[in-house]
């Protein structure tokens, strides 16, 4: 059974993913961990988080108890926040689910490192569709990328902190390893109350293909975490993307 600890409960996707957890057949909620001295910290997470009612778990900023009594963390915050959290997961060694944005080159690396003591998912997008477009990307980079100029454009919620997006930059990572040399242009947008849009768009003398994903809700995300967290239960360590989560291949 699933025993998440859920990182920023009071953030959007933090509040979610505690609702994802609840709605959820096998799991429990074992902690949620807030920022030192947070004001709500001892507060019934159900609660906080709009269950509507009591869980009997109290948002504590300790990070070695929450860590320690959980069998798997959820982390969706700041670079800086999950760089400590995956510490803890590795002193622990604790299953560990990322969905931070806004990494440096350096930081990720400390994933990957991680990940030869724990398993870990990470991912810039964990809903089911973005990473089907990820093979779709590779099927067209390898037939008409050659030909094509190849743009990326991002639209995001006012309140969202990194650009480009994550999800932007995996696709420009799935596009540049089948073409090294392309130059692919990503264009971002803030504004508003968007959730999520991100258009790539292939220009050919003649056509033109755009494909489109949007997100209507941040739910697709919350739920795609928790099914990475379950995912990781039968793993020892290793480093997972959400394709190994949806069994793309
Ligand atoms: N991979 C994916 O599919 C998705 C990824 N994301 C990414 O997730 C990240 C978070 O996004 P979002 O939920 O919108 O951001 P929010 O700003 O709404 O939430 C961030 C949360 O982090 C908490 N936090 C800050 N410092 C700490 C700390 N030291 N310990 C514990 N919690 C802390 C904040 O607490 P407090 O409220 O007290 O300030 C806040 O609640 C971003 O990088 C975003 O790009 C978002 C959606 C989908
Ligand atoms: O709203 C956000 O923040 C999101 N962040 C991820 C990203 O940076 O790609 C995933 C999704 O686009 C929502």
């Amino acid at each position: 059974m699933l025993e998440a600890l859920v990182i920023g409960p009071r953030g959007k996707m933090g509040r979610l993913i505690v609702k994802s957890l609840d709605a959820a057949k096998n799991a429990r909620i074992a902690g949620a961990l807030a920022p030192k001295g947070a004001e709500y910290v001892g507060k019934d997470v159900g609660l906080l988080c709009g269950l509507g009612k009591e869980i009997g778990v109290k948002v504590t900023d300790d990070p070695e108890s929450a860590v320690r009594d959980c069998n798997a963390v959820i982390d969706f915050t700041f670079p800086e926040v999950s760089i400590e959290v995956l510490k803890y997961a590795v002193k622990y060694k604790k299953a560990l689910v990322c969905g931070t944005t806004g990494f440096k080159k350096e930081q990720r690396e400390e994933f990957l490192k991680a990940s030869e003591v724990i398993p870990i998912v990470f991912a810039g997008n964990t809903s089911i569709l973005i990473n089907h477009v990820y093979r779709i990307l590779e099927y067209l980079a390898k037939n008409v990328g050659e030909f094509a100029d190849i743009d990326i454009v991002e639209m995001h919620d006012r309140y969202k902190k990194d650009a480009p997006s994550g999800t932007s930059l995996e696709m420009r990572e799935v596009l540049k390893r089948i073409l090294p040399e392309k130059n692919v242009n990503i264009h971002s947008i803030r504004g508003g109350d968007v959730p999520s849009t991100h258009r790539i768009i292939f220009n050919l003398p003649g056509e033109r293909l755009e494909l489109t994903h949007h997100a209507t809700t941040f739910q697709c995300f919350a739920e795609g975490a928790v099914r990475a967290a379950e995912f990781l239960l039968s793993k020892e360590k290793g480093f997972y993307t959400m394709k190994d989560v949806y069994g793309i291949s």
